[in-house]
């Protein structure tokens, strides 16, 4: 039964592939409602929560709350729900999606579906969910609104005659989406009047009021001064404010069940409430949480150092700063024989990393030296132990392992019949299993699921297919367990020493390929000294590959025949400049673009 309270709210989200104009139809109804502008309005008034507005990152897009009026006079609530767009942060999508009841799907007419419309539906149906089917961009002269339709019902399954027609660009369709949402999604469920059981699927931290969750309440009411737990950790708090988004935090009275805010309530560590865990009450708590509860857990990990050995303890708390606000990034100190004091760092994919990464040098004005990234190995010793490590230094050898796996990912790729031949190869190489192939609809579109080791996918895969394909194919991928894998640890020595942090775990059919690369690149990048120096990969006491530094013949200054001052000036700075993000060993510089040399793309 629906509550007459809840009965007028309807909590949904847009979902799409990138680029199919999800921000645009947002903005168009925000616009519709006459949510534009109230940003700002609101911000200046004093019911809204105060918040740290330095950087402007620190708050995350937020949902927001519309009203919309039908043309009776009734009026209705929108919570629209806003997911991350990348593969890597699919596990807040789908707690995103868990707040909601249902979504608009969108599909760019003159695309068709792509393979993030499937996987984002499919997260979408496993959250049960109402999905109303939107296509997007008929103002397009390339759409095909009916073809992106019949492959939609061909693929996923949704009725192509339930499709609303629109476009983010003119507004065309946007009453009929309103309408279709009103018609659609069903209101939430939920008793207001039971004991607290609420989702939280999103938050950030806040200098001045700690952790600001972002809840859908399920059962009961959430109300400010209750005493309120988190289910999987037993943390108690006092909810300090509530209130809703507009898209501005401004404060309420109370949340009810069924509907969707922010609450505060003094946490001060992001770890303690985190996304996908329910929250519920200390008198009263459920004994059945929101299933499906994960602690973030990085996929994807990576030795951060500062190339001057100074900037140890800057690093230290500039990462304890991002952690504050990120759940899903983990740090430990590490130490390299070849680069010193640092720290592996964890994260939810290559996206997430750079993004770290990015920060750490723009807003803490750090250099560092990134070893390339790594995926978790879990490896099982003749002595029966079994661990998972993710640092290929501190990969045992191999006489005292019996077996190694890998994590694997499913692979949707969605590509023209044309490509499909050469996209099979590429998955071949990249050691893929196919599972299915699905020819679709009359535009001779082809769908493609492999089980692919992840490690093979990491580096540049993406970059690969797309140029294969002239642009033509979409992928997006699942985590799906470890599988064993036949792998072996290169390692790489520059000047006949090895190291330890250009390490890397390789399939056995590819050491030679890989480390053929790797030192070819490495040749490439380091400086060139007075002698030649041989850089090497190996495996164990074996030279796989060998390439040399050649010895330096000029001196950059010859050229400027010592009258140009200025000139010569420009041309130290420079050097001095890159040497910036170098490590020196022995008398061998080594470049940050070294370390990275495994993910060239050259193949
Ligand atoms: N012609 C036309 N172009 C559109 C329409 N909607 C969006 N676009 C364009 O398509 C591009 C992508 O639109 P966005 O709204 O940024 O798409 P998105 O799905 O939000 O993309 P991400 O935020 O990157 O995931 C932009 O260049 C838009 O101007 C539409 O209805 N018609």
């Amino acid at each position: 039964m629906t509550d007459p309270r809840t009965a007028h709210i309807r909590n949904f989200s847009i979902i799409a592939h990138v680029d199919h104009g999800k921000s645009t139809l947002a903005d168009r109804i925000l616009e519709k409602l006459g949510a534009m502008g109230e940003r700002d309005k609101r911000d200046q008034t004093l019911d809204t929560l105060e918040l740290e507005r330095e950087r402007g990152i620190t708050i995350k897009s937020t949902p927001i709350r519309l009203e919309y009026v039908q043309e009776g006079g009734e009026r209705y609530v929108f919570n629209l729900i806003d997911t991350p767009g990348h593969v890597d942060f699919n596990y807040e999508v789908s707690r995103s999606l868990a707040a909601c009841e249902g979504v608009l799907l969108l599909v760019d007419a003159s695309q068709g579906v792509e393979a993030q419309t499937i996987v984002n539906a499919y997260l979408a149906i496993d959250n049960n969910l109402e999905i109303v089917p939107v296509i997007n961009k008929i103002d397009l002269p390339a759409a095909d609104p009916e073809g992106a339709a019949a492959e939609l019902e061909e693929v996923i399954g949704i009725p192509a005659d339930g499709a609303v027609f629109a476009s983010g660009k003119t507004g065309q369709g946007v009453p009929e989406i309103l309408e279709a949402i009103v018609k659609h999604v069903p209101p939430p469920t939920g008793d207001p009047d039971a004991p607290l059981k609420a989702l939280i699927f999103d938050s950030f931290y806040d200098a001045y009021q700690g952790v600001i969750l972002f809840v859908r309440v399920l059962e009961g009411t959430l109300r400010p001064k209750d005493a309120i737990r988190m289910f999987s950790n037993g943390k108690d708090f006092e909810v300090d404010k509530v209130g809703t988004f507009t898209p501005g935090l401004v404060v309420g009275d109370s949340l009810i069940a069924g509907s969707v805010g922010w609450v505060a309530a003094g946490i001060k560590d992001i770890h303690d409430a985190q996304v996908g865990d329910t929250l519920t009450s200390r008198e009263h708590p459920t004994d059945e949480p929101f299933p499906g509860f994960k602690p973030a857990q990085p996929v994807v990990f990576s030795g951060l150092y500062p190339t001057d050995t100074e900037d140890y303890r800057k690093l230290r708390e500039a990462l304890e700063k991002l952690k504050l606000n990120d759940a899903a990034f983990s740090f430990e100190p590490e130490t390299s024989e070849a680069l010193g004091f640092g720290f592996r760092c964890g994260f939810l994919g290559l996206l997430h990393a750079e993004i770290i990464q990015e920060r750490l040098e723009r807003e803490y004005d750090l250099d560092l030296i990134a070893t390339a990234p790594a995926v978790v190995y879990r490896v099982t010793l003749t002595n029966g132990e079994v661990f998972e490590t993710q640092n290929p230094a501190e990969f045992p050898t191999r006489d005292r392992i019996t077996l190694i796996e890998e994590p694997y990912i499913k692979l949707h790729v969605m590509l023209p019949e044309t490509y499909v031949g050469t996209v099979m190869q590429l998955l071949q190489e990249r050691r893929g299993v196919m599972e299915t192939m699905n020819y679709l609809g009359q535009h001779g579109r082809v769908e493609l699921i492999y089980e692919v080791p992840f490690a093979e996918i990491l580096y540049d895969f993406h970059d690969r297919l797309k140029s294969i394909s002239r642009g033509y194919a979409s992928m997006d991928y699942e985590q799906i367990g470890y599988r064993e894998g036949d792998l072996r640890k290169v390692d790489i020595m520059v000047n006949n020493e090895v190291i330890d942090a250009l390490a890397v775990i390789v399939h056995d059919t590819k050491t030679y390929s890989l480390g053929r690369k790797i030192v070819d690149k490495m040749a490439e990048v380091i400086p060139r000294q007075m002698f030649p120096v041989p850089v090497q990969a190996v495996i164990g006491a074996k030279i796989i590959a060998r390439a040399t530094v050649k010895a330096y013949r000029k001196d950059v200054l010859a050229k400027c025949y010592g009258g140009d001052i200025s000139r010569k000036k420009k041309l130290l700075d420079k050097q001095k400049k890159g040497r910036a993000r170098m490590k020196q060993f022995g008398t061998v510089e080594v470049p940050q673009e070294a370390f990275l040399a495994v993910l060239s793309t050259e193949e």
